[in-house]
This record gives structure tokens, C-alpha cells and sequence, in this order.
């Protein structure tokens, strides 16, 4: 077998592949990657599923401007045109960039499944045909995660069944959809096909949708859900069969009834892509649940052996994803100097119908950490740009702790709900009395973010200060 060593072989080309030029210029670097270049966000992540989001609210928009005075019909939604516009943007990026890595001086790519086989020794078996054996002085495990499929499901997988990885690049849009999952994924997608037309169905286990996030929130999004998708709660699909000669599916659902759908999206989690691995080989090791272990450095248990992004951090977000990347790659060149993972509190959108933005604690985490907490809601109807937008739904929750003020959490459920979470997660970071915070600033009058200052203010005053003794 041929065999190769590097300095650094990095496994995973998403985040993985975000190589500091300059520091790694005299480094010989390999990546390892076994699907599309570019990883999950890029190919069928965070970036086309915005394209479609956007697209599914704008069609949005015009259904709703007779409250306006102004009248707008949609009269077509051209799929095909629809999704080339999106991945002919995004296919040359990632045949770009494993170009670049092929060709590049000093980095090599292997396009190939990489498994390891003793410490920092990885056997890839190549698309090509054949296995390379790499070995490195240091490796960086940055393989990400992959969708789960429930046993029930697994039939529909390969015809009218998909994940993310496929329902992008559908033939044609169907009549019919049915979501199975609660979670991110699934209402993100519900907002994509219903705002282009398509009859949305969730089945959802659990009573609520994205039941992770803070309460008030999920109960309020499943409510608001509901009135727009068949939302199935509380209900689990036991059987499904292929019909119609690959033209729809018949999913049994626990309840007895059986649903006909067209096409079957499964968003029913991620699991960390530790499966075929072999960490064990390397040892590295892996929880129960199949993240790799790592300190607040991306050290694993195995010297010389990292690892970031989605394989190690239950959080599942790009913007972690990069950070963790930033910081290993710094490290694994410095190691007189290691840099930590930020412990800033995680800033996270969901990209549905409404939008949602949240960061830090929840109310029921909040109060579990031993804080007494106070909260204030502040409604998009009760701020100007509110009236301007005719909007009756928005709303920013601050989850505050009484005694100091500072605030530890809170949520944005609205328009632009991920851009203005970035100013609640600010006011968290500063660990500021959330009154003095909302104060030493200037709010531009009368943008939505009135909605955040207004919620800072609508808090009591800390019981430290003398308004709140
Ligand atoms: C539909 C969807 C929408 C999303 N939207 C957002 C969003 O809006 N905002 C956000 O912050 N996050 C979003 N995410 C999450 C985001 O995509 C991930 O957090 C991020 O891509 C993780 O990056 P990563 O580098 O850890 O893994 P990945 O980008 O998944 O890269 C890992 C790579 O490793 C490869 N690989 C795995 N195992 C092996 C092996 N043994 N050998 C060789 N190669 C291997 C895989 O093929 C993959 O290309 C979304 C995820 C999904 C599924
Ligand atoms: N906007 C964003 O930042 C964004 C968008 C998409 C995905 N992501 C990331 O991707 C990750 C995965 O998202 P996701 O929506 O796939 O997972 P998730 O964990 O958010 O939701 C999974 C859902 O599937 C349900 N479920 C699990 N097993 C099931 C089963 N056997 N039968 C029926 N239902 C089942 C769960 O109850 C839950 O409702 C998230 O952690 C998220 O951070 C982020």
C-alpha cells in the first residue's frame, strides 16, 4: 500500500478546510474528504438553504400586501429555475475550492473514506480505487455530522424519501410534503416548501416544535405553526411504503391513520460522523453518544490529534464550527501558546417562519443554574417599525437575574429576529445590569431594535439598586 506522511492531515473539508495560509505556508497539509467538497454548509447546510428561505419569503411578501393598499399575485414558482439559480452559485465554489486544494503547493487532497488504523495513521479508501495509508505528525478530526433516518423510514431512502442532502435538488416540486422532525431543520424547511406552495405536513414526536429552545418560544412557534402547516403532534410514523411506482409514500403513523404524501423529508437529528472512524484505532476517545472528546483547546485524548466543528460539539453551528477551526489551527502551530474555544454564550438563528434568534440561557436552564430569575416581553407590535410592518406576532423575551440585572438569556421570534439576538448577546456579554447597558447607548430611532431596547428596559429594576429595594 502507498504510503504518505504529512505534517498535518486534516480530515473533513468544511470547516476542516479553512487552512491559515501564511501560518501553514511551509506545513505539507493533506485534507480527507469523502462526500462533497466544502462540507455541510456550503453543499446542503446553512448557505442553500438561505437562498431557498429568502426566495419562500419573498413569495411570502407579495401574499400578504393587501394590508398595504397594493395588490400582487403569484401567479408562478419556477422550480427548476429556483433551484439552478442556487447551485449553479454553489457547485463552482466547491469544485473550486477542491481544485484549489489539488493543485495548491504544499496541500494535497484525497477524496476517499478516512479511517484510522493506529496513532495519527488514517487508511483512506479512495473514490478513485484503491487506499492510500497517510500519516502525520498532527491530525485534525473535523468530520462533522450526518442525518439520522429512523428504521420506519429507512424504505422511502433512495426514491421519495430524502434528508437535506438530497431535498434541495428535488426534479420538480411536489403538491405534497411530509416533515418528520420538530426540530431546526424541519420548520426551516416547512417555511422553504410551503412559501412556495407546497402543502406542508409535520409529524413531530414530541408536543411542540424545536422543544430545545426556551418555552415561551416553542409553544409560541408551534402555535403560530399550526395556522400555517398540518402540524402532528405527539405522533410518530411506524410503517412507510413506496407507492405508485416511486411517485409518493404511504407513512403509518402511531395513531392508526395513514398519511399519502408525495415526497418525505427526514429531520429527525444529526449524529456526529464518528461512525466508520475507527477512533478507537487512534485513541481517541468517543462519548455515547459518538462525539469525539476534546478539552477547551480541540485536544482529543490522543496526542497530536484534534478536532472542531460538529464532530465534537453538540451545538451543531458554523459560526462554532469556524471559531473551534480558528483556534485549532492556531494551536496546532503554537503550541507554546494554546488559544481556547470561546465560552462566549452561543448566538443561534433559525431561519423558518417567523425567524427566530436566540443566545444564552433559557428560562428553565437559567433558574436550573440557581439564578432567580426575571423576565420582560417586549412585543414588535408596540414599537414603531412594528406599526410601519403591520406586525402582530413578533416579540423579544430577556431572561434577566433579579438580583443583579445582568442578563443571561433571551430570544427574538420576528422579522430579522437573527440580526437583532446579536444585540441581546451583547447585552449578555457585557454583564452589565441590563437598564445601565440598554442606557450607555444610542438606539436608532425608530428601527426594530427599539424591540431589544424596549425588552432591557421593561425589566424590573435589580434588587441590588436602590429603584429595585
Ligand atoms: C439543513 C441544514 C441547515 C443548516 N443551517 C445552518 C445555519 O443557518 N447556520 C448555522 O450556523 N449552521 C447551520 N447548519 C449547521 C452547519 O451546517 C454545521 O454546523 C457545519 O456545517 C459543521 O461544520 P463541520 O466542519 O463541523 O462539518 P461539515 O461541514 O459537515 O464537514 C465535515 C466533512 O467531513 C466529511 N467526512 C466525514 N467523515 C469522513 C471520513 N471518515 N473521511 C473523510 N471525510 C469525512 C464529510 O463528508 C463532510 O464534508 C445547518 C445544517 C443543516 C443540515
Ligand atoms: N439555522 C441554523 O443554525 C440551523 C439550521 C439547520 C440545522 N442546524 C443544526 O443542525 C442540527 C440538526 O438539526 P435537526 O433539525 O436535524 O435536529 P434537531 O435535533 O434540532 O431536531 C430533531 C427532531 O427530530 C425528532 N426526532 C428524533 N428522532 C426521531 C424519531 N426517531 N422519530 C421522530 N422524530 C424524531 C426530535 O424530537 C426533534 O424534534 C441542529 O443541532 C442545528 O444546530 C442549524
Amino acid at each position: 500500500m502507498r504510503t504518505e506522511h504529512y505534517d498535518v492531515v486534516v480530515i473533513g473539508s468544511g470547516s476542516g478546510n479553512s487552512l491559515p495560509g501564511e501560518e501553514f505556508a511551509d506545513l505539507r497539509v493533506a485534507v480527507v474528504e469523502a462526500g462533497v467538497f466544502g462540507g455541510t454548509c456550503l453543499n446542503n447546510g446553512c448557505i442553500p438553504t438561505k437562498m431557498f428561505v429568502w426566495t419562500a419569503e419573498t413569495a411570502n411578501r407579495v401574499r400578504e400586501v393587501e394590508q398595504f393598499g397594493l395588490s400582487a399575485e403569484l401567479t408562478d414558482v419556477r422550480w427548476t429555475e429556483i433551484r439552478d439559480r442556487v447551485f449553479h452559485r454553489i457547485d463552482p465554489i466547491s469544485e473550486g475550492g477542491a481544485r484549489y486544494r489539488r493543485e495548491a503547493e504544499g496541500t494535497d487532497l484525497y477524496e476517499g473514506w478516512a479511517r484510522f488504523t493506529g496513532e495519527r495513521q488514517l487508511d483512506v479508501a479512495l473514490h478513485e480505487g484503491g487506499t492510500v495509508r497517510l500519516t502525520a505528525d498532527q491530525v485534525v478530526i473535523a468530520t462533522g455530522s450526518a442525518p439520522t433516518v429512523p428504521d420506519a423510514l429507512a424504505p422511502l431512502m433512495g426514491t421519495v424519501g430524502h434528508t437535506n442532502r438530497t431535498i434541495m435538488r428535488l426534479e420538480k416540486l411536489p403538491a405534497r410534503m411530509t416533515i418528520v422532525g420538530g426540530g431546526v431543520v424541519a420548520v426551516e424547511f416547512a417555511h422553504v416548501f410551503s412559501g412556495l406552495g407546497v402543502e406542508v405536513t409535520l409529524v413531530v414526536r414530541g408536543e411542540r416544535l424545536l422543544r430545545d429552545l426556551d418555552e415561551e418560544l416553542s409553544l409560541a412557534f408551534t402555535a403560530l405553526a399550526r395556522k400555517r402547516w398540518d402540524v402532528r403532534t405527539g405522533t410518530e410514523v411506524t410503517g412507510a411504503e413506496v407507492v405508485g411506482a416511486g411517485t409518493g409514500a404511504h407513512l403509518t403513523l402511531d395513531d392508526g391513520e395513514t398519511l399519502e404524501t408525495e415526497v418525505v423529508l427526514v429531520a429527525t437529528g444529526r449524529r456526529p460522523a464518528t461512525d466508520g472512524l475507527d477512533a478507537d484505532a487512534a485513541g481517541v476517545r468517543v462519548d455515547e453518544q459518538g462525539f469525539v472528546e476534546c478539552d477547551e483547546h480541540g485536544r482529543t485524548s490522543a496526542e497530536g490529534v484534534w478536532t472542531l466543528g460538529d464532530v465534537c460539539d453538540p451545538t451543531m453551528l458554523k459560526h462554532v464550527a469556524n471559531a473551534q477551526a480558528r483556534v485549532v489551527f492556531h494551536n496546532l502551530v503554537h503550541p507554546e501558546e494554546l488559544q481556547s474555544f470561546p465560552t462566549v454564550p452561543v448566538v443561534a438563528g433559525v431561519f423558518s417562519t417567523p425567524e427566530i434568534g436566540t443566545v444564552g440561557l433559557t428560562e428553565a436552564q437559567a433558574r436550573e443554574a440557581g439564578h432567580e430569575v426575571v423576565t420582560h416581553t417586549q412585543e414588535y407590535a408596540a414599537v414603531a417599525y412594528g406599526w410601519a410592518m403591520e406586525d402582530h406576532t413578533g416579540r423579544c423575551r430577556v431572561i434577566a437575574d433579579a438580583d443583579t440585572g445582568q442578563v443571561l438569556g433571551g430570544w427574538v421570534m420576528g422579522h430579522q429576529a437573527a440580526i437583532l439576538v446579536n444585540l441581546l448577546g451583547e447585552a449578555v456579554i457585557s454583564q452589565e445590569p441590563a437598564h445601565e447597558w440598554a442606557r450607555g447607548r444610542y438606539w436608532p430611532h425608530p428601527a426594530l431594535s427599539e424591540v431589544v431596547e424596549n425588552a432591557l428596559l421593561g425589566l424590573p429594576a435589580p434588587r441590588g439598586t436602590a429603584a429595585g429595594r
